[in-house]
């Protein structure tokens, strides 16, 4: 099954000139929606995470499924103010715009091992963030994953740990 033939192009959303890919349509097709899901555990298993994070929102489709697939817990990265508690957070920039992720202070322990997820990587802003929110909370990040990488805009240049993805889009 090619999962590519189950991702829209949205062109000038959210603002002229980005070509937006939507997984609404992978997401609505249960069987390449499970394939993915096992595609992505398959990669990740290697690294040997204690744990998932994944980032709000679309990010949190895709570490929820995950962490049961892979039997792990999964850590939320989210919006500012969303979250209670005592909380840490990162600002960072986006394709097209900025934006900050928190998580709570004590959702991870000192050298826990955490994968960290989301659906897309375009300029690597959103998951550079993830990975130094989650090393200043304790963790070791032995790999980021998404389902669809935008290799045009070089993304995986700005993380320092491997990098996965299910699909790659260059242009
Ligand atoms: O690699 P980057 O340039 O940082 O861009 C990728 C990020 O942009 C999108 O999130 P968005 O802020 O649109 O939020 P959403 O998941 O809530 O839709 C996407 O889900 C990634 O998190
Ligand atoms: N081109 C794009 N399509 C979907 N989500 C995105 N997040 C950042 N860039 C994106």
């Amino acid at each position: 099954m090619d999962l590519k033939d189950h991702i829209r192009g949205i062109p000038d959303f959210p603002k002229p000139g980005i070509m937006f890919l939507d997984i609404s349509t992978l997401l609505r097709h249960g069987a390449a929606w499970r394939s993915a899901m096992a595609r992505l555990a398959d990669i990740i298993r290697p690294y040997k995470p204690d744990m998932l994070a994944g980032i709000e929102s679309r990010g949190f489709l895709v570490a929820a499924p995950l962490a049961l697939e892979l039997g792990l817990g999964f850590v939320m990265l989210r919006k500012p103010r969303k979250l209670p508690g005592l909380t840490i957070g990162l600002n960072y920039a986006l394709e097209y715009g900025t934006d900050r992720i928190e998580m709570q202070a004590d959702a991870v322990k000192k050298g826990d091992r955490v994968v960290v997820l989301d659906d897309l990587l375009a300029t690597g802003g959103t998951l550079a963030a993830g990975i130094s929110l989650l090393r200043q909370a304790g963790a070791e990040v032995p790999c980021a994953a998404t389902l669809i990488e935008l290799s045009f805009l070089n993304g995986r240049a700005r993380l320092d740990v491997p990098f996965e993805s299910l699909m790659t889009y260059d242009s």
